[in-house]
């Protein structure tokens, strides 16, 4: 079911700054930060060979970062995102697996306009997964 890898997100508290240092200190190209409204965080994209590094920032006050933050200051990995050739078949195929699809199971339009799905972390040995249509 899985195909390529197409990005880790990490959650920073200032994004301005953590895309700054990828900049100054690891060379990165970045994307300029963009407002996500819909799905409360600002997001910089910093694409490698193989893959890309989201940054995530908090926007709203009902960001879902929010708390991962409050856990985690300095911030962290805050998920990773697998590409999938149907991501309502992959949707039913988890639900059959007892596996939790986050939000209300319908696919939101992500940051790369494709349609995008949450899988809880406590399911995925700690780790949030985000599954965008190919
Ligand atoms: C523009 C879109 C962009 C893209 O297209 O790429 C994005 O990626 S948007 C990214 C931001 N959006 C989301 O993350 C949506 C899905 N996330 C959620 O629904 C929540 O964050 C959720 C349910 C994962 C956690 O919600 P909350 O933090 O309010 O719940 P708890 O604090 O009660 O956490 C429950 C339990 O899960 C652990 N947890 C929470 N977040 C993470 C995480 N990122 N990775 C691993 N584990 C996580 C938390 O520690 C709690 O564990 P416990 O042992 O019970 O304390
Ligand atoms: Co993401």
């Amino acid at each position: 079911m899985l195909g390529r890898l197409n990005h880790v997100a990490i959650a920073v508290p200032d994004i301005e700054a953590a895309a700054r240092h990828y900049r100054d200190v690891l060379g990165a190209r970045t994307s300029p930060v963009e407002d996500q409204p819909e799905h409360g965080v600002q997001t910089v994209f910093i694409e490698l060979p193989n893959t890309k590094i989201e940054l995530l920032g908090v926007l709203g006050d009902a960001s879902p970062i929010r708390s991962f933050l409050d856990k985690n200051p300095s911030g962290g990995i805050h998920h990773v995102c697998y590409e999938v050739e149907d991501i309502l078949a992959a949707r039913d195929r988890l639900r059959q697996q007892g596996a939790r699809v986050l939000g209300d199971g319908e696919p939101r339009i992500g940051a790369h306009g494709k349609p995008v799905l949450f899988l809880h972390p406590k399911d995925f040995q700690g780790t949030l997964i985000e599954l965008e249509q190919a």
